[in-house]
């Protein structure tokens, strides 16, 4: 019996949409208020969805306390209060809602006591984005 595990986990985090691709001009043109030099800040709400069989003993599909560790270890430390700009992952790339999906889709790919499903990230509470692989 599959059944799926849905977890939020939040951080704040500032960035600049900015494509090192266009001219000046053309970022503000694309980007408008979210490309200012100075950046701006969010309170990110990660949704991760995990799935697999529920455990005949445990009644889980996996231990919530495994699955906190891991988005502390590799989510949450990596990035509560930094600016996305600045982390390796978005040197060269824009730090949009859709990127920062993939990315902590790719980071969530590593925990091994379920199946990674999905991955919704609320941006503001008008936006939010989500990537399954
Ligand atoms: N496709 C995307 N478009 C935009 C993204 C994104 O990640 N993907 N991100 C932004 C911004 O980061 C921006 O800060 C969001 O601003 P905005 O759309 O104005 O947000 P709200 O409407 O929720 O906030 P208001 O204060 O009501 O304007 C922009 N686009
Ligand atoms: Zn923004």
């Amino acid at each position: 019996m599959i059944a799926h595990l849905n977890r939020r986990y939040h951080f704040s985090a500032s960035h600049r949409l900015h494509a090192e691709a266009y001219s000046d001009e053309k970022n503000r043109a694309v980007f408008g208020k979210c490309n200012n030099p100075h950046g701006h800040g969010h309170n990110y709400v990660v949704q991760i969805t995990v799935s697999g069989p529920v455990d005949p003993v445990t009644g889980m599909v996996c231990d919530l306390g495994e699955l906190d560790g891991f988005a502390k270890a590799h989510l949450l430390d990596v990035f509560d209060h930094q600016n996305l700009n600045m982390l390796p992952a978005f040197r060269t790339l824009v730090p949009s809602t859709e990127n920062l999906s993939i990315e902590v889709h790719r980071i969530f790919e590593s925990f091994s006591h379920a199946r990674l499903e999905g991955v919704r990230i609320e941006e503001t509470a008008n936006n939010s984005f989500e990537y399954a692989g």
